[in-house]
């Protein structure tokens, strides 16, 4: 467990960023976490954590190319969801995880590192054995997909 705290004494959190890239049919690209990491072979909204002295929006635009290979920009990014668990993680510090909705982007996504994707109808994301926090999310990107 991490002893950091905020100046309200609050234990702080793992921030970690999250994308629902839907395509124009709706679809929705997920990305499955590569051999070697925590939840390895689950399925999850591509993205990552944010680093020291990175918005959120910053570390998703850096996630994505990384971890896709595709370009967004900031503004593109809809706000949509979070989750925040006071346990999960890998150090036991606790997750804040943001979920983001994109419409578009520049190139094809690839995924790279021995990770997966899939393209995936919202009514099918809760089929797919997700990482915990990602099902979380789920009823929230439906909503969201409703408005
Ligand atoms: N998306 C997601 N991340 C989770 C969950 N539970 C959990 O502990 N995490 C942690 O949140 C972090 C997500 O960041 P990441 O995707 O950049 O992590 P990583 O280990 O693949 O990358 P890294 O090589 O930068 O450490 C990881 O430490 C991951 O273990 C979960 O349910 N969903």
């Amino acid at each position: 467990m991490t002893d950091l705290k905020n100046s309200a004494g609050n234990a702080l959190p793992m921030l970690v960023v999250s994308c629902a890239l839907v395509e124009r049919d709706g679809a929705i690209i997920m990305h499955r976490r590569p051999p070697g990491t925590h939840h390895a072979g689950r399925w999850e909204f591509a993205g990552g954590k944010v680093e020291p002295g990175e918005t959120p929006a910053a570390a998703l635009t850096r996630e994505l190319a990384e971890e896709l290979s595709i370009r967004i920009a900031e503004q593109d990014l809809m706000p949509t969801g979070f989750v925040a668990s006071s346990d999960a993680g890998p150090e036991g510090c606790g997750i804040v995880l943001l979920l983001y909705v994109c419409r578009r982007w520049t190139g094809e996504p690839q995924a790279l590192n021995g990770a997966a994707t899939a393209s995936c109808q919202p009514a099918a994301i809760c089929r797919l054995d997700l990482a915990p926090l990602d099902r979380l999310l789920v009823p929230q990107l439906r909503l969201a997909l409703l408005g």
